[in-house]
Order: C-alpha cells, then sequence, then structure tokens
C-alpha cells in the first residue's frame, strides 16, 4: 500500500472480488514485478552494451513479456485498486507496481500531502537534471492527492508550473502539496518540489484547480465506477 489516505470503497468493476488477503498477495507480486521491471528501466537507460549483447536482451525481454497473460481492457479498474482517493498500482506516478512510476510515496500531512521519491536517469531532461514534464507529474499528483485528503477528488483543470532550479535526479525529493480554497466544485491548490537535504530551497512551485466532476460526468467519464454498495445509482466523486 503506497499511501494511508483515506479511500472509497466497492469502486470496482469486475464481477468476482478476490478477499482481502488474496488483494494483498496480488498487491505484493505486482509490487515487486514493478520492482524489477523499473531496474530493468534503469539499466536499459545506462547500458553501453554493444549491440548483440541489446539485441539478446531484446529477445529475452520479449519472452518475458509474453508470459504476462491476460488483458485489462482500458476503463476497467483494477481490483487491487481503490478508486478514487486510494491505491492505484498502476498509477504513473505513485503505483509500485508501474515501471514509468519513481514511484511517489504519498502520506498524509495536516493540511495536504508530503511525497518522497528519487528520480533516475529514465526520468531526465537536462543531463543529470528531472525532465520538467515529470515535476509537473509529481505536483500534479500530489495536488490531486490534496484534493482528495480534503474530501474533494477531482480532476486538474488548470496547473500553472514554475521551474525555480533544476530537480537533481538520484537525490531525494520532497513534494509538498496543500489545498488554499474551495468554491463549489472548483478546489484551488498549491505544491512544491524540493530536496529533503534543502527543504528551504523550492526548485519548482505550482498552482493548480482541480474540479470534482459532477456524478453523471463522473458516470460518464469512469464507466468502471460503481457507487458503494453496487447499485449504478450514483458514485462517490465529488461527494
Ligand atoms: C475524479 C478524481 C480522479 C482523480 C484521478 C487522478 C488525477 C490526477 C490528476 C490528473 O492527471 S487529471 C487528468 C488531466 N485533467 C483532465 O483530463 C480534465 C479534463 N477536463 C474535464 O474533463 C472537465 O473539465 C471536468 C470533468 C474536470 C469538469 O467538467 P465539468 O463540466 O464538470 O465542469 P465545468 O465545465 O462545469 O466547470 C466547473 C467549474 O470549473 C471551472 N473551470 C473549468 N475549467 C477551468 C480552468 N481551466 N481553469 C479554471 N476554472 C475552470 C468552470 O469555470 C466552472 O466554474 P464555476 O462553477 O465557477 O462556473
Amino acid at each position: 500500500m503506497n499511501s494511508p489516505l483515506p479511500h472509497h470503497s466497492a469502486t470496482r468493476t469486475t464481477a468476482e472480488q478476490p478477499d482481502e488477503e488474496g488483494v494483498h498477495r496480488q498487491r505484493t507480486a505486482i509490487a515487486a514485478l514493478g520492482h524489477e521491471v523499473r531496474a530493468l528501466v534503469d539499466a536499459t537507460v545506462r547500458t553501453t552494451a554493444a549491440p548483440d549483447a541489446l539485441l539478446r536482451v531484446a529477445e529475452g525481454v520479449r519472452g518475458l513479456a509474453a508470459q504476462l497473460t491476460g488483458r485489462r481492457a482500458r476503463a476497467e479498474i483494477p481490483v487491487v485498486d481503490e478508486f478514487p482517493g486510494g491505491a492505484r498500482m498502476y498509477s504513473p506516478v505513485t503505483g509500485t507496481g508501474s515501471p514509468l512510476a519513481p514511484p511517489l510515496k504519498v502520506t498524509r500531512l495536516d493540511g495536504g500531502v508530503a511525497g518522497t521519491c528519487a528520480l533516475g536517469l529514465a526520468h531526465e531532461g537536462p543531463p543529470g537534471y528531472g525532465h520538467g514534464g515529470i515535476s509537473a507529474m509529481l505536483l500534479d499528483e500530489s495536488m490531486g492527492w490534496a484534493c482528495a485528503t480534503a474530501g474533494m477528488p477531482g480532476m486538474t483543470v488548470s496547473l500553472q508550473m514554475r521551474y525555480q532550479r533544476p530537480v537533481p535526479l538520484e537525490a531525494r525529493l520532497r513534494v509538498l502539496a496543500h489545498v488554499t480554497g474551495t468554491e463549489g466544485r472548483k478546489v484551488y491548490v498549491a505544491g512544491s518540489i524540493t530536496t529533503e537535504e534543502d527543504p528551504s530551497t523550492v526548485l519548482a512551485a505550482a498552482e493548480g484547480v482541480f474540479v470534482s466532476p459532477d456524478p453523471e460526468h463522473a458516470r460518464a467519464l469512469f464507466p468502471g465506477l460503481r457507487a458503494p454498495g453496487g447499485s449504478d445509482g450514483g458514485t462517490a466523486v465529488g461527494r
């Protein structure tokens, strides 16, 4: 589990829901595979191996991918996930099962959230520093968590980034986000990235507006979403 943040239950599409122990075992295995694949991604972008070795590995990886049977449909919510506001095993930001995620570990703070992670060479923009899009991704996600923590899970409608210093790779980072105000379904959020070593120097900062979709809009956007209790009559989003 990546975060102790509150979550909504009974939001899954899959007819057969594994029991708690089954979900735990599945999550543990997903995270173990995610960890190894992230190590493979890192090795892939770091290697200086010769073409023959690269081609041999490519063939081996093709063979491994063929062992990953079963296919989740595009809008299907994985049985191991709690959406919105909970675990997202394959999130490209927080998902311990995602090869793309740093992954960011989010914890609740008084009045917001804090995330920690380190970026690797796979997240590089300028040599030795993080890509600006990756910084925006870390902030966007953390700010989304801040909304969910405040009881208003929402989607980003506006994200204003300020890049003040380059974000070093391979340094422990701290991402802070907090809600600054609400207006109807709109949530105003601010966030920042620093290193853990120097929390007083802001490297990147963001201001964002998030909107909690109304229930009808949420049902259209997320057909996999079900109301607690399993009825189709409503949704937990934005409530
Ligand atoms: C549900 C939780 C899901 C969380 C998943 C994790 C998310 C992580 C963060 C993301 O990556 S989100 C992905 C990127 N964002 C999107 O794809 C959102 C695309 N936008 C939409 O689909 C719609 O805008 C949305 C469903 C969010 C809202 O549509 P609505 O039709 O419900 O909103 P509407 O247009 O009525 O606007 C609601 C209010 O927001 C205001 N608004 C809309 N766009 C705005 C904007 N760009 N800036 C400022 N305010 C804005 C709008 O003026 C209005 O204000 P008022 O109530 O005061 O009139």
